[in-house]
C-alpha cells in the first residue's frame, strides 16, 4: 500500500520559492489503478517524482508498505513520457529492457528469459535484437513498459506514458496496460492530461487543484470491468464521470475557459 501523508513540496527558496504541493494526503491500495489529473502546471509530475523518491519532499511523507520512500524502492518501476530519452539508442531492445535487472538477477540466462518474457507481454517477442531507432514510437514506448515489467514491480508509476504516440497506438497501449494490470495484479499510478483516458483506465481518478496542488476530489470509477474502448466509452456513466472530472478541472483553474484548450479525449502536451 502506498500512503502519502501531509505531503508538501516547494521548489527553491525565499523569493524564488514555488510552492507546488500543499498538505496532500492519499492512500493507494495494492492492486488499484489510480489516474492523477489536474490543470497544467498543477504539480502532477512533481507528485509522481515525490512518490518515486526521486525528488525529496519538503514536508510530510511517502510510505510504501510502511517503509519511508526516500529513493526509488525495489518494488517500484517508473515509465516516463519520453521514450526517446529513456531508451539508449546504441543498445539493443533486449539490453535496454535488461539494464535495470543487472543488479537484481546475476544469472544472465535467467535475465535473458525475464527480458524475453517482458517483451512477449507487450507484444514484442522476437524484437530483442533490434535497436530502438528501428521501431515505431508506439513500439518504443512498449519497450519502455517492458523494461518496467521485467523488473516485476509491485507498483508501476507512469507519467503521461502515451502522450507522444498517435491515437490508435494510444488506445492499444491503454488496453495493454489494463490487460497486464489484470494479469499481474499490479498497482498502477498514471498521470495524464487526458480525461477520457483517466476515466477509461482507472479505478479511481484523483483530481488535483491548481498549484499549490491539493486533492480536489477522489472519484471512484464504477464502470464495469473489463473495459472496452467502444462499449465502455458509450456508457452514459462514462460521459457523466468525464463531465464531472472536466468541470472540476475547469472550476479549479479558470484559465481554461475554452474546453478545447483541455484534453477531452485528445492528446495534449
Ligand atoms: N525543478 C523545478 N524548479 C522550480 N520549479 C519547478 C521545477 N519543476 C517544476 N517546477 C514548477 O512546479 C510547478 C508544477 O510543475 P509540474 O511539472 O509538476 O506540473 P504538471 O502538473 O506535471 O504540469 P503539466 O501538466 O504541464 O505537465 C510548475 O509551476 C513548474 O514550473
Amino acid at each position: 500500500m502506498l500512503v502519502v501523508t501531509n505531503l508538501c513540496k516547494t521548489y527553491g527558496k525565499d523569493q524564488d520559492a514555488v510552492e507546488t504541493i500543499r498538505d496532500m494526503s492519499l492512500r493507494i491500495e495494492r492492486g488499484q489503478f489510480v489516474c492523477v489529473v489536474g490543470p497544467s502546471g498543477a504539480g502532477k509530475t512533481t507528485l509522481l517524482r515525490c512518490l518515486t523518491g526521486l525528488l525529496p519532499v519538503s514536508g510530510g511523507s511517502v510510505r510504501l508498505n510502511d517503509a519511508e520512500v526516500t529513493s526509488p524502492p525495489a518494488e517500484m518501476a517508473v515509465v516516463f513520457q519520453d521514450y526517446s530519452r529513456s531508451l539508449m539508442p546504441w543498445l539493443t531492445v533486449a539490453t535496454n529492457v535488461g539494464l535495470p535487472l543487472r543488479n537484481k538477477i546475476r544469472d544472465s540466462r535467467v535475465r535473458r528469459a525475464r527480458v524475453e518474457e517482458a517483451l512477449e507481454q507487450v507484444g514484442l517477442g522476437g524484437f530483442g535484437s533490434r535497436y530502438p531507432w528501428q521501431l515505431s514510437g508506439g513500439m518504443q514506448q512498449r519497450v519502455a513498459i517492458a523494461r518496467g515489467l521485467a523488473y516485476q514491480p509491485e507498483i508501476l508509476l507512469m507519467d503521461e506514458p502515451y502522450a507522444s504516440v498517435d491515437a490508435q497506438t494510444r488506445a492499444d497501449l491503454e488496453d495493454l496496460i489494463l490487460r497486464i494490470r489484470a494479469e499481474a495484479g499490479l498497482t498502477v499510478v498514471l498521470v495524464t492530461h487526458d480525461i477520457d483516458e483517466a476515466v477509461y483506465l482507472a479505478d479511481r481518478v484523483v483530481v488535483l487543484s491548481k498549484r499549490p496542488a491539493t486533492v480536489l476530489r477522489d472519484i471512484t470509477v464504477d464502470l464495469p470491468l473489463p473495459r472496452d474502448q467502444v462499449a465502455t466509452k458509450s456508457l452514459a456513466r462514462f460521459a457523466e464521470l468525464r463531465s464531472t472530472v472536466f468541470q472540476l478541472i475547469r472550476g479549479g483553474d479558470r484559465s481554461f475557459e475554452d474546453p478545447a484548450e483541455f484534453a477531452v479525449g485528445q492528446t495534449q502536451r
